[in-house]
């Protein structure tokens, strides 16, 4: 048995999932993840919202905050159009040499690139440390405590354009009420609410969305 649970669920996957197949792939973690361990990847009933709108935005630059086993990366890499580029922020080394190996075996190496550190550190050397000028979707799911510092590091480091969409997971549960109060009240936010389920459970949660508007 490995140690850890972040590490089963990478050996479930290439035990029994078929490399390269990024759909696939989604669908083992979360076949294991409700049979076996539950573990916070956004699922599918989340997940299929968080398809759509990345669909409907179709972004050619995309920034994750909390990569943790990589789950919700494959499923934004395998939406991407050739030549996106999509960082992906984790602080957790474990965590990031996990989500690597996923990458890997997705076939979505190519496609992500996986900055590892805390969010204060990296979002401010976005522009100069890795070339990017503005990010049109960010998916917002590491510690709730952060969403709103990061949001506004992200505003005051120039990193928001007209119309950038940032979609945050878990605003019910386990919530992120300050972030909510934050996005909604402010003038330069128009957001979305998208009411679904904590992941491989019945418990209430929803998807936040809010564009901003520059
Ligand atoms: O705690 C939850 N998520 C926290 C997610 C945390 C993940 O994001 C990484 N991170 C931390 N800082 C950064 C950055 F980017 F700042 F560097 C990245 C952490 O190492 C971890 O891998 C959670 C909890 C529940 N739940 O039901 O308790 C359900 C969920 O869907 C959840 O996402
Ligand atoms: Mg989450």
């Amino acid at each position: 048995m490995a140690q850890i649970k972040e590490q089963r669920i990478l050996d479930y996957v290439l035990q029994n999932a078929i490399k390269g197949n990024p759909q696939n792939i989604v669908d083992a973690i979360d076949k294991y993840c409700s049979e076996m361990e539950w573990a916070m990847n956004v699922g599918n009933e989340k997940g299929l919202i968080l398809d759509k709108i990345v669909s409907e935005t179709n972004p050619a630059t995309v920034l994750e905050l909390g990569t943790y086993c990589g789950y919700s990366g494959v499923r934004i890499a395998q939406l991407l159009k050739p030549g996106a580029c999509f960082l992906t922020i984790e602080k957790n080394p474990v965590h990031a040499a996990i989500a690597k190996q996923m990458f890997e075996f997705a076939g979505v190496k190519e496609k992500i690139q996986i900055l590892e550190g805390s969010s204060e550190e990296i979002i401010p050397k976005l522009k100069s440390k890795y070339k990017v000028n503005t990010f049109d979707f960010i998916f917002i799911d590491h510690w709730s405590d952060r969403y709103v510092p990061d949001t506004k590091l992200l505003e005051e480091c120039g990193l928001l354009k007209k119309g950038s969409v940032l979609l945050a997971d878990n605003v019910v549960y386990p919530g992120a009420p300050d972030f909510l109060q934050y996005v909604r009240n402010c003038v330069r936010y128009e957001c979305t609410n998208y009411p679904s389920h904590l992941e491989y459970s019945d418990k209430e949660d929803a998807l936040e969305k809010a564009v901003f508007k520059g």
